[in-house]
């Protein structure tokens, strides 16, 4: 078995950034203390190198994820060893918030990277659910999740088929709630829209799927693949299994090109790590901000205040305002998260979910 690895995302602008003597891998599935790793020759499972567990022990960030590029060294008694993580074009980090800070938020070194090398992120909204009607705070959020990976984000309206009278209204408040991002409907139980989606991913570009339970993204994804690749709520619910049953394959090829990474960590992505995505989401307030008479104006009752004047001439909506306030408050608490207590918990729901992983791999036909 042999792969072409620029089906899977490679470039040779990447050839550089191999140690001597190693061959190119991409990551579709770690383990503790080793990936399942797709070279040129076929999938290995490689274990980690020394200078890899050395800087995961000093931070969690450096171990290797699904969507990492790593160096394989090939041992003289025909084992594998993944020797580098290459450096990554986009990150979806989770637990400790790198880069920038905004509101006191910085890195804490316990960080982990759930996704590496995305380079489209759909966020998946249904047009309606249930009894529920499209959030368009919840597309805010995960937007700026998108932005702060490095990735695209593409907003999909999922299930348009189900509200299809208010489709129009709908749309147009999705594309204020997004300014700058592209939006389109789709129903992948009709088919439509599904190969607008396919068109982001030419180029054998790397995509996931963000958005509630629900809101269709392992349909939309068998619809991408034309077979089922993976199992959909009825499925696992007449197996019993929950939603984990899907894991064993976190790095799918779609036949047409492009790959889809799922896993149960970006299935669950929080609302909670972003900061300088929140700017761009919200670069029309903060441009008011900016205009506001004093610096620390709160938008409340000051005078001059230039948030306040929009929302009153009607330029900027009441909703907008409360959703940029609401994630500045989620910005603050996730300053206030590093308490001990906190990082715990995080830490044994990732057993849990690690544990799940273990066992789907172990039922895997
Ligand atoms: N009417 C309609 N139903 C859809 C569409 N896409 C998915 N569904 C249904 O919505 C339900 C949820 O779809 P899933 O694809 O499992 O949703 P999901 O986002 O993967 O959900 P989780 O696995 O819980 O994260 C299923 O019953 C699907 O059959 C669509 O385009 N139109
Ligand atoms: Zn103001």
């Amino acid at each position: 078995m042999s792969y072409d690895l620029s089906l899977l995302g490679w470039t040779e602008s990447r050839s550089f950034q191999l140690p001597d003597g190693t061959v190119p891998a991409r990551v579709a599935r770690v383990d503790r203390g080793a990936a399942e790793v797709i070279a040129a020759d076929g999938q290995h499972h490689a274990r980690y190198g020394a200078s890899v567990r050395r800087a995961a022990a000093a931070d969690p960030v450096a171990l290797p994820c699904v969507g990492d590029w790593v160096a394989l060294r090939w041992l003289p008694e025909g084992r594998h060893e993944l020797e580098a993580v290459l450096p990554r074009t986009t990150a979806f980090v989770r637990g400790g918030v790198s880069r920038h800070s905004v509101g006191g938020l910085s890195g804490d070194g316990q960080g982990q990277v759930l996704a590496a090398n995305v380079d489209v992120v759909f966020v998946a909204e249904p047009s309606m659910h249930a009894t529920d009607y499209a959030d368009l705070g919840r597309i805010e959020r995960l937007v700026a999740l998108a932005w702060e990976s490095g990735g695209t984000p593409v907003v999909l309206v999922t299930k348009s088929d189900l509200f299809e009278q208010g489709l129009d209204d709908l749309m147009a408040d999705v594309r204020t709630a997004a300014p700058g991002v592209d939006v389109h409907a789709v129903s992948s139980q009709r088919g439509e829209g599904v190969e607008i989606v396919r068109g982001y991913l030419e180029g054998s570009r790397t995509a996931v799927v963000l958005g509630p339970s629900g809101a269709g993204k392992s349909t939309l994804v068998n619809a991408l693949a034309d077979t089922s690749v993976m199992e959909t709520q009825q499925v696992r619910a007449a197996d019993g299994r929950g939603r984990h049953t899907t894991v064993h394959r976190e790095l799918i090829p779609l036949p047409g090109g492009g790959l889809v990474i799922d896993t149960p960590g970006i299935r669950r992505i929080g609302l909670y790590d972003m900061s300088d995505g929140v700017d761009l989401v919200f670069s029309d307030v903060e441009e008011l901000a900016l205009r506001c008479r004093f610096g620390d104006c709160g938008h409340d009752s000051e005078p001059g205040c230039a948030v306040r004047a929009a929302v009153e001439s009607g330029d900027l909506p009441q909703r907008r305002l409360e959703s940029w306030r609401k994630l500045q408050r989620e910005a603050a608490w996730m300053a206030a998260r590093t308490d001990a207590r906190a990082r715990k918990e995080l830490q044994s729901k990732w057993k849990v979910i690690t544990k799940e992983m273990r066992r789907s791999g172990r039922n895997r036909p």
